[in-house]
């Protein structure tokens, strides 16, 4: 919450009992076949001389979101970054990670206009509970804003003596004046499918030993994730775009065993998607973002898949700024619900970790959530609460 001095801290209101951490790694297509961009959150050793990990890293972020929220530039620009600049992610920056077990990994999938740091109340308490979460950065012009590291010409390097790697940010690509918005958002779904898939490839190919060079020039010591991820239980996950993405993503690489959607947005996926996906699904629903044709494709999937719904969520339950402002602002944006939101990420975590457990043969004791995925609770809804039309018979699906 915003302390009287104006500094921002997100609230961490997560178990302590774990530290976890979060590092970023950018690799580009020209070392390696695997062109990502990705923040890496982990279980670590509880060390305590680490630094804090910036939430919003680069104020780039800050230009393309005010962009996307149709704000002027420079008023949003300067008033997000006021409002949200110290603020703080709940995971300690760069320290050891804890080797000698092998961790399921969860590959996670930012939603339109948002990037990979957003999720962070999310990817921490997984890595908290013992998962590695490659948060994807995606390339497809739906985030607000990201970048790529290009070696300089050695003609620019030598004119300007600076060093010979420069910073290309990419924006938010509007919908043109009557552009229709279903080729790009079909497209795009590919390429952030195909993002995600690489990813995998990345951190499969660091756990197995490959050398890879980070960009991004820090200090971490990627060997140390040597034989870390378990091979055999590695999860999609992803909100709104991004749950498009998960079903996308399993649709076409069977290493995914299962995935979770929060609040998925299916518009982007071509029908020929339904038959494909194998692996069973969650989706995690808010009460107010739904509607019944979107809830209708999510039925469309397959009848062995789980549905709930949080009662007195909206979309923006399940990304970080549900937590960073007051009631009255909350409330006008849409960031929060009726719900206090640490109820209801507590809740998604929670039923999200007993789905993990049943479907990944987990030996934890996540299955004391098995309720919440039935829909027991008094804060969640089994299935949805948009009243849909009576269920087609099999055949004319
Ligand atoms: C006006 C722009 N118009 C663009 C199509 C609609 C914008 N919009 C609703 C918004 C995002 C909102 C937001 C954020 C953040 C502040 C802040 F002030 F706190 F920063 C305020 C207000 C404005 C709630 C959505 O797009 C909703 N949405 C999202 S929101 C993902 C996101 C984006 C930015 C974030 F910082 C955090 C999370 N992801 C999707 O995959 C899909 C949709 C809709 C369909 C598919």
């Amino acid at each position: 919450d915003r302390r009287r001095s104006g500094e921002t801290k997100l609230v961490v209101c997560w178990s302590e009992k774990k530290k976890r951490i979060s590092q970023d790694l950018m690799t580009d297509d020209t070392v390696q076949s695997q062109a990502s961009f990705l923040r890496l959150y982990y279980p670590s050793q509880n060390t305590l001389n680490s630094e804090e990990t910036q939430w919003i890293p680069r104020k780039e972020y800050y230009c393309g979101l005010s962009e996307f929220l149709n704000m002027y530039r420079v008023v949003g620009e300067r008033l997000l970054q006021y409002y949200f600049g110290s603020v703080i992610c709940p995971a300690k920056w760069n320290t050891a990670f804890k080797p000698g077990e092998k961790y399921p990994l969860i590959i996670f999938s930012h939603g339109l206009g948002a990037f990979r740091t957003l999720y962070s109340a999310i990817c921490t308490e997984m890595a908290s509970q013992g998962f590695i979460v490659a948060s994807v950065e995606h390339r497809d012009k739906s985030a607000s804003a990201t970048y790529y590291l290009k070696e300089k010409s050695s003609w620019e390097a030598q004119e300007e003596a600076t060093s010979d790697i420069e910073e290309e940010w990419i924006y938010y690509q509007r919908l043109k004046a009557g552009e229709e918005e279903l080729p790009l958002r079909h497209k795009q779904v590919q390429e952030r499918a195909e993002e995600c898939i690489r990813a995998l490839n990345l951190i499969l190919d660091i756990s197995s030993g490959k050398q890879v060079t980070n960009l991004l020039s820090l200090n971490f010591d990627w060997t140390l994730l040597k034989d870390s991820v378990d091979t055999n239980r590695i999860v999609g996950m992803g909100h709104s775009f991004g749950g498009a993405t998960v079903i996308e993503t399993l649709s076409r690489e069977s290493k995914f065993k299962c995935g979770i959607a929060f609040d998925a947005w299916m518009l982007p996926l071509d029908d020929e998607v339904y038959h494909k996906v194998q692996q069973p699904l969650l989706f995690i629903n808010s009460e107010k973002f739904q509607w019944a044709t979107n809830v209708m494709k999510m039925r469309k999937l397959g009848k062995q898949n789980k549905m709930i719904t949080i009662k007195g969520t909206v979309h923006q339950s399940f990304p970080d700024f549900t937590f960073l402002t007051g009631q009255f602002v909350g409330k006008f944006f849409k960031l929060k619900g009726e719900i206090d939101p640490n109820i209801a990420i507590d809740i998604c975590n929670k039923a999200s970790l007993a789905f993990l457990q049943k479907h990944l043969g987990l030996k934890k004791d996540f299955d004391q959530w098995d309720p919440l995925v039935n829909g027991e609770g008094q804060n969640v809804i089994p299935g949805t609460n948009i009243n849909l039309p009576p269920d087609q018979p099999e055949s004319l699906d």
